[in-house]
């Protein structure tokens, strides 16, 4: 039996988000909405009634206001009916997604159980009754309104292009994954490219297109650098706090073997990632030439891992195979208060997530005694690592480049590998190791800002407390 609460539009629109209605919601303090006044007495709700007070600036418009304009832009809302154990959700007459009803009302965002500041779940997932199910479902103007039984009735509302976001039975369009450009060496003709003044432009404009720069291509370059160590520095903390290592902070270094480690050497050293010891090897990777006198060489190699590897993928399946199963041990043991090695006896060279490559780590030198490979595999792997570094040595993958004072260069250190060719003379170079998670989080804040989603747009208007939308994708 279906209990709908509005005809269908064949022709709805895949996205059926009803921006006009946008302009229906209010943003402001309206009337204390009864979940916060409920969560006054929330058993878990710390906060002192101000600290309330000052949600109410914020959360009252936790949830738009109804469509006061009545049913025209009814027409287009999506249909709503509960099923058994579910609620299904009727986009157009081809595309239904279910959502169950333990799922929804876990994901509850009114503030009673989602604490609208620190993003955190309020709601005790754990008395949700297993048999939960909504005593009424409403298409509203922006989203789904679902009224659940309780002594107190509870309402949770769910924004349209977050219901299609998080959809999963079955999912239906989702945001692709930030667009990567794979290059070969015919990137020296344009390579990525920000100003020292671009990246340190107060409004953060610049470092959103620095970042962007290295979510796609893997690298970036960074032009009048004033050629000190304290101008890198500052530069490096533009993205985000250094990742100390046992080589200190802020690097400043030569060939000194200042540091057990053959980069303080005059060694040329092949294309790798650094940090394959680490169980997290650490993100980006920052360099800037300070000074090369009374000698040669020293230029620098970058290449694209996922430019390579996606052509061994496509010549060399098996040898891809490998790569991307077999464990390869690591260590750092050049330093003696120091002797790292990763967990789980090291990852394989190429990382996938979800049947995408996420990461490349190879580091040949630092790569330790292969005692994990079956002995039926210890041909065909080194095999692999033998296509795997013709195609990384070729010279469609190569792109040399000459450092000079004043050009920084930064790297992400999970795809794009490195190397230098060997040198004479007095060589500085200076940098930093940024984390992994602390760039990706630094982009992540840019792009909510400067390069927003559907759903964050959507949402902003109406779910934002602290600047944040309780709906950002990412929560
Ligand atoms: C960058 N800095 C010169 C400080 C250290 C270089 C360490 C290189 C090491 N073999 C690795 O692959 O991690
Ligand atoms: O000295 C250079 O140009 C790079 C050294 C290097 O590869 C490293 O520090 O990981």
């Amino acid at each position: 039996m279906w209990r709908t609460s509005t005809c269908l539009r064949s022709n709805a629109p895949k996205r059926a988000v009803n921006r006009s209605s946008r302009a229906l919601f209010t943003k402001g303090l309206g009337s204390s909405p009864p979940n916060v006044r409920a969560c006054l007495s929330h058993p878990k709700c710390a906060h002192s009634t101000s600290t309330l007070s000052r949600w109410v600036s914020g959360a009252a418009a936790l949830r738009p206001q109804s469509n006061p304009e009545g049913s025209s832009a009814a027409r287009d809302l999506p249909v709503s009916r509960i099923d058994d154990r579910k609620v299904v959700i009727g986009w157009d007459t081809h595309t239904w997604t279910r959502y169950h009803h333990i799922w929804l009302r876990d994901h509850c965002r009114c503030s009673q159980c989602f604490h609208p500041v620190t993003k955190q779940r309020l709601v005790n997932t754990f008395e949700i009754p297993p048999e939960i199910k909504p005593v009424n479902v409403e298409s509203k103007t922006d989203g789904l309104e679902v009224t659940w039984p309780s002594s107190q009735p509870h309402t949770s509302f769910y924004p349209w292009s977050w219901l299609q976001e998080n959809s999963y039975d079955p999912p239906m369009h989702q945001t692709p994954p930030t667009e990567k450009i794979l290059w070969g060496s015919k990137i020296q003709q344009s390579p990525p490219t920000v100003t020292f003044e671009e990246a340190m432009l107060e409004d953060d404009r610049g470092v959103f297109k620095w970042l962007s720069n290295i979510d796609k291509f893997g690298f970036s370059f960074i032009t009048d650098v004033p050629p000190t160590p304290e101008a890198t520095e500052e530069l490096s903390r533009r993205i985000g706090f250094i990742r100390e290592t046992q080589y200190g902070t802020f690097w400043d270094f030569t060939s000194d073997l200042a540091k057990g480690d053959t980069a303080y050497t005059t060694l040329a050293l092949g294309a790798h990632t650094d940090t394959t010891y680490f169980t997290d090897p650490c993100g980006l990777q920052l360099f800037h030439l300070l000074s090369h006198t009374d000698g040669t060489g020293g230029a620098t190699l970058l290449v694209d891992g996922f430019y390579v590897a996606s052509i061994l993928k496509e010549l060399h399946p098996r040898a891809y195979e490998l790569l991307s199963t077999v464990p390869v041990p690591a260590h750092a043991a050049g330093e003696p208060s120091a002797l790292y090695t990763p967990s789980m006896g090291g990852s394989p060279v190429l990382k996938h997530e979800g049947g995408q490559l996420v990461q490349v780590r190879w580091n040949n030198d630092d790569r330790s005694v292969m005692r994990n490979l079956e002995p039926g595999l210890v041909e065909e792997w080194y095999d692999a690592i033998r296509l795997w570094q013709k195609f990384l040595t070729s010279s469609d993958s190569e792109y040399w480049v000459q450092l000079s004072p004043g050009t920084s260069v930064v790297v992400d250190n999970h795809r794009v590998l490195h190397g230098r060719s060997a040198f004479s003379g007095k060589r500085r170079m200076c940098g930093a190791y940024i984390g992994v998670d602390e760039y990706r989080s630094r982009l992540a804040v840019l792009a909510e800002r400067f390069a927003p989603d559907a759903v964050v747009r959507d949402t902003t208007p109406y779910a934002s407390v602290n600047g944040r939308s309780v709906w950002n994708p990412a929560l």
